[in-house]
């Protein structure tokens, strides 16, 4: 599956009262790709529910005019659950302003879990390795 990219441009209404990228925003933006990533790993976007966000943090802020680059992929599958990582950097530089995992879970039209089928591939780099670990020792 590999890595599914997204960017987003920090604008006025974007900001927070010390003018820097507003942390819902940010989260919003998290949210909205970790699910674009669990929608094309699926193909089914209308089965998808989000049930946790593991440990969201901010370690840099953004400030208007940025390019936010989002970057997820796949961490951890269970039977009906899988884990997406994703990270928050800007413009060209790879210094990460935000990262963290969301649980989503693979549900019915009545809101059933069901077995989402999806299988982990193999490490693409070190990177996924290292994510993959923590992922694990998430709960
Ligand atoms: C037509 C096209 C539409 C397109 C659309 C576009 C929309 C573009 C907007 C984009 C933005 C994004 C969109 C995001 C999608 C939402 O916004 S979803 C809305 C927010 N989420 C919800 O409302 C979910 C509410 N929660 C629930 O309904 C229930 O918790 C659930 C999901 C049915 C699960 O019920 P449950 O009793 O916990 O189920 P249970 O069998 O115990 O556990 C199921 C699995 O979940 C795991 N699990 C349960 N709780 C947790 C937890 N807290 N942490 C981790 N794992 C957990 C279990 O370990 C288990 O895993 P497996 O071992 O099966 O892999």
């Amino acid at each position: 599956m590999g890595i599914v990219k997204v960017s987003r441009l920090v604008k006025s209404e974007d900001l927070n009262h010390h003018g820097t990228l507003f942390a819902g925003r940010g989260a919003e933006w998290f949210v909205e790709a970790c699910f674009i990533c669990g929608a094309k790993i699926t193909g089914k976007p209308e089965n998808i529910v989000c049930v946790n966000i593991h440990g969201l943090t901010f370690k840099t802020p953004g400030n208007k005019g940025d390019i936010i680059n989002l970057e997820t992929r796949l961490a951890k599958v269970g039977r009906t659950s899988f884990m997406v990582y994703g990270k928050m950097t800007r413009n060209n530089s790879q210094d990460i302003l935000s990262d963290g995992f969301i649980t989503f879970v693979f549900v019915d039209e009545n809101t059933k879990t069901i077995p989402h089928g999806i299988v982990l591939d193999e490490p693409i780099d070190d990177e996924d390795i290292q994510i993959r670990k923590r992922a694990e020792n998430l709960n």
